[in-house]
């Protein structure tokens, strides 16, 4: 699987991986380049059926991370920092608990060990099969964003909701298959990278018990809840960044000394 990719950032400073969630591409992390490129070389992609990245079929968790791992090596980087939200947030615990040795940290944010229900998952795969992305485009705003950011910041949303009614059922749906069948639950433990979770405190979806779950899990890891529902990088700016760079800098700071 070739994954489509872009890079910013000053050449030769860390680098940073930033992995999209579920019916999103690498846009999503607008809100994050300026503070990120600042410090610390961007490398954003479309996952496995998303944005420009073709699909190729049924996909499992551990092919989204190997398609990853497949990027980094044509890149010619040996270890870089992770921080992927809800669906990308799984693909990071996957990363950490098989090939800890790529990476220098791990953020993980909106996510869990196991997201929603298999059922769920294959009826969601189902529908848009059947009839398209237009219902499941129809709920995303409730799904992503507290009510108070609907009202505030509906020329944020939209974008992103046109963009997940244009996007490709296919790749959406072998993505939701994928997900049905991930469960971590009983190797997060295992995980020894750096690790910082970052919840919503109004996220419906990947819950803040979830994030503590995380935590509990994982020896060391830190949690910080954010003001903010399901996709918190777009609602809670300024918060995720001052959480993910602290803790980006901090990481730098232990190799350095
Ligand atoms: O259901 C949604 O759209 C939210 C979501 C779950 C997993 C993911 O990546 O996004």
């Amino acid at each position: 699987m070739t994954l489509h990719y872009q890079l910013d950032g000053p050449e030769g400073a860390p680098v940073v991986v930033l992995s999209n969630s579920l019916g999103t591409t690498l846009s999503l992390w607008e809100p994050q380049l300026a503070a990120l490129t600042a410090r610390f070389r961007v490398l954003r992609y479309d996952t496995h059926g998303h944005g420009q990245t073709a699909k190729k079929g049924r996909v499992t968790l551990s092919q989204l991370a190997g398609d990853l791992l497949t990027l980094l090596d044509s890149l010619n980087i040996k270890k870089a920092h992770f921080c992927g939200i809800s669906m990308g947030g799984l693909t990071g615990l996957w990363l950490a608990r098989f090939a800890p040795h790529r990476l220098l940290s791990v953020t993980i944010a909106n996510s869990a060990a196991k997201i929603g229900e298999p059922a769920g998952w294959l009826d969601r795969a189902r529908s848009v099969r059947e009839e398209g992305m237009t219902t499941v485009a129809a709920g995303a705003a409730q799904r992503w964003f507290s009510e108070a950011f609907r009202h505030r910041s509906p020329q944020l949303i939209e974008p992103l909701i046109d963009q997940l009614a244009r996007s490709d059922a296919e790749g959406y749906a072998a993505c939701c298959e994928a997900l049905a069948e991930a469960d971590l639950r009983h190797e997060i433990k295992a995980i020894t990278l750096p690790l910082l979770v970052i919840a919503g405190e109004q996220d419906p979806v990947t819950t803040v018990a979830d994030g503590e779950f995380l935590q509990q899990q994982v020896a060391g890891s830190q949690l910080t809840i954010v003001p903010a529902s399901h996709l918190s990088n777009v609602e809670a700016p300024q918060a995720f960044n001052d959480a993910l760079i602290a803790f980006l800098l901090s990481q730098e700071a232990r190799y350095a000394g």
